[in-house]
């Protein structure tokens, strides 16, 4: 996870290439290795985002938080913390423009509306009147260029002002490299100077 209100701390960080981590998960799940199912994956991981922005980010200064979750396994990380986040007394609502008709996908909106959290239908009505959002768009099978429906989204991640907690990477950074995929060169001079870059090795 990273998020830019620890920049101070990036270079204590390790990170891992794309294949090392799709690697890892492979061994977690295989029965001769660690032995987890694909669930208790995704019910770690969104706890452990929750559990991170509680030392982070108080309740007491940070109630509302946006989850922006994508098409993938990372947006189910962002639904998982957003309950938990529910639990921990914060205020979270979801923008989750698409999803699959899986039974984890579908138990995880169950349990989100069941605890009343919002489900918003645009990314700019997500970050009005949040103090964080957590950026569970794409994690580390993202590729190419943004496409929609998220181009929206990242642009306005781009554009916000409130502290972004990103699950994995920040979304459209190229995995590798660190980034926006999608910027030209003088922008990308223009981001450095307030987003992470993150660098493998
Ligand atoms: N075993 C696993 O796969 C686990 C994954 N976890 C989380 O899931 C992430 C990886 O999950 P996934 O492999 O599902 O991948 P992602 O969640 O990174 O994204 C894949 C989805 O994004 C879409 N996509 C990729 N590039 C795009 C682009 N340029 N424009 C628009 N859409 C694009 C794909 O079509 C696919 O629907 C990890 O980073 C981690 O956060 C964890 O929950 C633990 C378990």
């Amino acid at each position: 996870m990273v998020t830019n209100g620890i920049a101070h701390n990036l270079f204590s960080f390790k990170f891992l290439s794309q294949r090392a981590a799709q690697a890892i998960d492979v061994e977690l799940m295989s029965p001769s290795g660690g032995g987890f199912v694909f669930e208790q994956l995704v019910e770690l991981a969104g706890l452990s985002v929750a559990q991170a922005i509680t030392k982070e980010y108080s309740k007491d200064t940070h109630p509302r938080i946006a989850v922006f979750s994508g098409p993938g396994n990372n947006g189910l990380d962002g639904l998982v913390a957003a309950r938990h986040l529910s639990h921990f007394g914060y205020k979270p609502k979801v923008y989750y423009p698409k999803r699959q008709d899986k039974p984890v996908n579908n138990g995880l909106l169950k349990q989100c509306t069941e605890l009343d959290i919002p489900f918003v239908d645009t990314p700019e009505s997500g970050l009005q009147d949040s103090d964080l959002v957590v950026d569970a768009i794409f994690g580390f099978s993202f590729s190419g260029e943004v496409r929609q429906p998220f181009v929206s989204a990242i642009e306005a991640l781009k554009a916000t002002q409130i502290p972004i907690v990103s699950v994995d990477i920040p979304s459209a950074w190229d995995v590798e490299k660190g980034i926006f995929r999608t910027l030209k060169k003088a922008e990308r001079l223009k981001e450095t100077t307030h987003e992470l870059e993150l660098m493998p090795g």
